[in-house]
């Protein structure tokens, strides 16, 4: 089933309590934690977190887009993080990293830039709860998607499948009502989104839309005929 998280980023940050209560019925609430060194802007961090945690019910899944993420991303799980993403290019070990991650009990994902290769890391999916993989350079919402990253994701989901594995192919950037579909033919299962989500008139109504798009064009992908 398509998963649908939409990212605070394009929230207000003096509302977050409501703008999370907005997207009632999101799987997840994206919430994108920038640094300032790793990408050219500087968001939230642990605190911010911590209070979310307390305001919604909906599980947080957090975006480090941060340098050192082996020192941080501990604290994010700490702090009440359901789900938490490295950069791959950041870390320093990620597969301690992500033991690390699942051991304080929340799922490890690992994030990958579009200038970056899937191929190297194959051997490292069995650790993972899910890969990210970015559709636009990290570091700003309301980017315009990157076709180019299509065939990254197709062959992520080629080598999840052919390890059997059950980890979620999570794509983030530009994911909006015209690409949404080709990311899900492609393989993508977990869906980010920041502008197309909080810029809608009715935001919860536009995560029931994107899923419901995201489904059919999956259901009719070659790689959900394997399942
Ligand atoms: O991680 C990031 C940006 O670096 C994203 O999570 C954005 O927040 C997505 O925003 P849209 O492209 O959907 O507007
Ligand atoms: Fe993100």
């Amino acid at each position: 089933m398509a998963q649908i998280n939409p990212s605070i980023l394009s929230a207000d940050f003096a509302r977050l309590a409501q703008e999370a209560e907005a997207v009632r019925g999101a799987d997840w609430l994206h919430v994108d934690v920038m640094d300032n060194h790793f990408v050219p802007n500087l968001t939230l961090g642990v605190p911010i977190v911590e209070s979310l945690a307390r305001a919604t019910d909906i599980p947080l899944d957090c975006h480090l887009m941060i340098e050192q993420p082996d020192r941080w991303a501990p604290q994010y799980v700490e702090a009440g993080a359901g789900s938490v993403t490295f950069h791959v290019e950041a870390a320093a070990a990620p597969v301690r990293l992500a033991r690390e991650i699942r051991a304080k009990g929340a799922r490890a994902s690992m994030a990958l830039k579009p200038a970056t290769p899937i191929e190297p890391y194959e051997d490292l999916l069995p650790e993972l709860d899910m890969v990210l993989i970015m559709t636009v350079e990290p570091g700003f919402g309301g980017q315009a998607f990157l076709d180019i990253m299509l065939p990254k994701i197709r062959r992520t989901r080629e080598l999840i499948d052919k390890h059997g594995l059950s980890l979620w192919l999570q794509v983030d950037g530009g994911v909006a009502p015209s690409t949404i579909e080709r990311c899900a033919e492609a393989g993508a299962d977990v869906f980010v989104a920041g502008s197309a989500v909080y810029g809608a008139d009715d935001p919860a109504e536009a995560v029931r839309a994107l899923r419901a798009q995201a489904e059919t064009a999956a259901a009719g992908a070659p790689w959900a005929c394997k399942h």
